[in-house]
């Protein structure tokens, strides 16, 4: 097992987060040729797939979320891709599985008895707290479901930041809400601050929440809850991979990165994981510091992975459990 990101937090450095500046259109050419500068090719790219299984944040969070199917997806989580399959790549013996569970607080409990059952106890369950996704519900009702989620047993709590106090530019309430947060969850439990970013309107206020997400003491920061109606872009990532760069820099702390919302294809995932190489480094590319969170992505890299070895495409009942 890998240790998690754990970044302590430091004061608010008001300053620092008002001169930033995101250059748009900068942003956007470098994002445009992420795609170009790297191909992965045959089992360079089955093992970059494996590797994006590893970093997975494996999620359901619907309104018709029911036991079954968090059952399925911790099951699914156990058991990633099919032991035949794993088999030919000579990744038999490897214990291959996401990089954990993430339900809403209300099933964390099913989820970590669901995970023992598969044979999982080692994988991890986040919950998403702060009245996911829009957060508008009282602050001290925020804090208390976090609470609650960290007695039902989760170990990483996602929760969203006030898309309003960082649309007007309260940075001070902000960090005092995510630092809020971050005491909530107490020691061992790991904190994933998400932005909103399709709300927060430009490219500088993400690069601000960022900065000032990772002041408050977030583990993690995420781009999206995947509800807004734009979640996780490249530009977007961009931007916030280059934060936590500028605040590994200064601080010294490795805060880890989450995009989540609409990553669906093995095609997405080698993209996010060419941008964290390219940003951050090696070390950046393993579980304990990326994630991503994605309900959907695994069917098509299983799909992808299942090509890779039988030269076929494979019939939906063929992966059944995807
Ligand atoms: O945090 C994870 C997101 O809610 C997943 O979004 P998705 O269903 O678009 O993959």
């Amino acid at each position: 097992n890998i240790l998690m990101a754990h970044n302590p937090g430091i004061a608010l450095d008001l300053e620092w987060v008002e001169r930033s500046v995101v250059d748009l259109p900068a942003v956007n050419r470098r994002a445009a040729t992420l795609l170009t500068r790297r191909t992965v090719k045959k089992s360079w790219q089955a093992a970059w797939l494996l590797r994006a299984v590893t970093c997975i944040d494996l999620t359901t969070l619907s309104g018709d979320d029911t036991s079954s199917n968090v059952e399925r997806l911790c099951f699914k989580a156990k058991n990633p891709i099919r032991q035949d399959l794993l088999d030919a790549m000579g990744m038999g013996d490897y214990d291959l599985t996401v990089g954990a569970v993430c339900v809403y607080s209300a099933r964390v409990k099913e989820a970590l008895d669901a995970l023992k059952r598969a044979g999982g106890n080692n994988i991890p369950v986040a919950s998403v707290a702060t009245g996911f996704p829009a957060g508008q519900v009282p602050f001290e009702t925020r804090l208390k479901e976090i609470s609650m989620a960290v007695k039902l047993g989760a170990t990483e709590i996602d929760i969203v930041i006030s898309r309003e106090l960082a649309l007007t530019g309260k940075w001070k309430q902000v960090y005092d809400e995510v630092k809020a947060c971050k005491a909530a969850c107490g020691e061992g439990v790991h904190l994933k601050t998400i932005l909103g970013t399709g709300d927060l309107g430009t490219l500088t206020n993400v690069y601000k929440a960022s900065l000032v997400s990772m002041m408050a003491g977030s583990d993690f920061i995420k781009t999206s809850t995947g509800k807004e109606g734009v979640n996780a872009t490249l530009p977007v990532g961009l931007t916030m991979v280059r934060a936590i760069r500028e605040y590994y820099h200064k601080t010294g702390f490795k805060v880890g990165f989450k995009p989540a919302g609409g990553i669906r294809t093995a095609k997405d995932s080698c993209a996010w994981l060419a941008l964290m190489k390219e940003e951050l480094g090696d070390e950046w590319l393993r579980s304990d510091l990326f994630r991503i969170g994605a309900s959907s992505l695994l069917t098509d890299i299983e799909r992808q992975i299942y090509h890779f070895v039988t030269s076929r495409y494979a019939a939906a009942h063929q992966l059944p459990m995807a």
